[in-house]
């Protein structure tokens, strides 16, 4: 104990190791979902769900014990929501490129934002970027999840005459993914914890009980690792035309992190007094060791969780917090047969939650001036639309700059803004 004390800071950081424990187990029953979403959403580009499954437990420990011990921050790590979307939507199914290429993809983003981290332009880019951009991207990201969630429950369908339409509620899909998300939502207004584990096991067992799922059997020897580990193609991932896909996956963790990094210590009082969180460097090559280690596993690029926040509330405040989320994780990989019989109408419903807390970003933009409103409805609903994140964070660059140029408020432009906009209007232009 007077080891953890030491090494943590906990006295310093008025804490004890109960407290820490408990708010390790709050987080992690509030992030859990993502050991049977992420396997789901990354199978559906061909990759064996069992292995993601192990990669996912795997690298979310990795990223939590480097946060934890190397940063000292109570901040929990695993395979991001929207990341492993535009995985597998955008990259493998969207552009056609083999899911081994698009680990490649991963793994260097993955280096190059740890790179970035530790020659400090990480700084440099993050503060170029103007707010109501980064609040767009935000939102954004929680509208694709949601678009998802619909899709995939079968809520939303699609229309030859008017391209989306609502789906047939008379069919269990839909209804359950509906019972879900209500039941999710008023649990997380009660504040009970793990609302959005209940949620998703509440729903799979009364699908059993209905005999619309089957029952696969709770616990069991981790799976095999083997056809995703060391399967990232680094070669196919070097190709030219493969280069936008590592800027973007580097684009989108970059605005993921600094966005959840700054939500969760400002949350957490982790500040110090020039509103700056002091070890961020560390705390951001916590994420890049994390998502290249998840690429030669065999999972998509892993972040930082706003979740993090529950075990915040609950008292967590140093690095012990994240190790005990790590252990958890890896004690996880014991339950494959319980995340292997969870369907997707079950985690549709915990999809749209976690979009409800990512849009909650919206309130924050400066909707009275329609130079900086429009951009971010640009950005947050491209998302959605064209059914990719990189697209909209292109998309809401060229408006910023457009209408901060055409309205005369060059006060609010930068070079780095500037040349981002303008590259991605050549890539629409002359690349299609
Ligand atoms: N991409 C993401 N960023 C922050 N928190 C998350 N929780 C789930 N996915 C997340």
């Amino acid at each position: 104990m007077k080891f953890l004390d030491n090494y943590f800071k906990l006295a310093e950081q008025k804490t004890n190791v109960k407290t820490e424990v408990i708010a390790g187990v709050t987080t992690f029953l509030t992030m859990a979902y993502i050991i049977f979403v992420n396997p789901s959403i990354l199978s559906e580009a061909g990759m064996d769900y069992g292995a993601v499954f192990v990669a996912t437990c795997l690298a979310a420990a990795i990223g939590c014990f480097v946060m934890g011990l190397w940063a000292n921050y109570p901040i929990a790590q695993a395979p991001g929501m929207g990341l492993n979307a535009f995985f597998t939507y955008g990259v493998v199914l969207g552009m056609g490129y083999t899911w081994e290429a698009a680990l490649g993809a991963v793994f260097f983003s993955g280096l190059t934002f740890f790179l970035l981290s530790i020659f400090k332009i990480r700084e440099w880019i993050i503060n170029s970027i103007p707010l109501s951009l980064r609040l767009g991207i935000a939102a954004g990201i929680g509208l694709f999840l949601a678009m998802i969630a619909l899709k995939n429950a079968g809520i939303v369908v699609a229309n030859p005459a008017t391209f989306v339409a609502l789906g047939d509620l008379s069919e269990p899909a839909p209804l359950y993914a509906l019972l879900g998300f209500f039941v999710i939502t008023a649990l997380a207004y009660l504040r009970v914890t793990g609302a959005v584990m209940i949620g998703i096991v509440g729903i799979t067992v009364l699908a059993m009980v209905l005999g619309h799922n089957q029952y696969g059997g709770i616990m069991s020897m981790p799976p095999s690792i083997a056809p995703t580990f060391m399967a990232m193609d680094l070669m196919g991932a070097l190709d030219v035309a493969m280069l936008s896909v590592i800027f973007a996956f580097l684009f989108v963790d970059l605005f993921d992190t600094s966005g959840t990094l700054v939500g969760v210590a400002h949350r957490g009082k982790l500040l110090d007094e020039d509103g700056k969180l002091p070890r961020i460097g560390r705390a951001m090559m916590a994420d890049s060791t994390a998502s290249m280690a998840g690429a030669a596993l065999g999972t998509s690029t892993t972040t930082s969780y706003i979740e993090s926040t529950a075990g915040i509330a609950s008292g967590g405040r140093t690095g012990l917090t994240a190790v005990v989320v790590g252990v958890l994780f890896l004690i996880s990989l014991f339950f494959a047969p319980l995340a292997g019989s969870i369907p997707a109408y079950a985690t549709a419903g915990a999809l749209l939650y976690v979009a409800v807390l990512m849009a909650g970003s919206l309130a924050h933009a400066n909707w009275e001036d329609p130079t900086d409103a429009a951009p971010v409805l640009i950005a947050a609903l491209a998302m959605p639309l064209t059914f990719s994140i990189a697209e909209g964070i292109a998309l809401g660059f060229i408006s910023y700059v457009a209408i901060k140029t055409l309205s005369g408020r060059f006060e609010d432009l930068n070079p780095a803004v500037v040349v981002l906009a303008l590259l991605f209007a050549a890539k629409f232009l002359f690349l299609g």
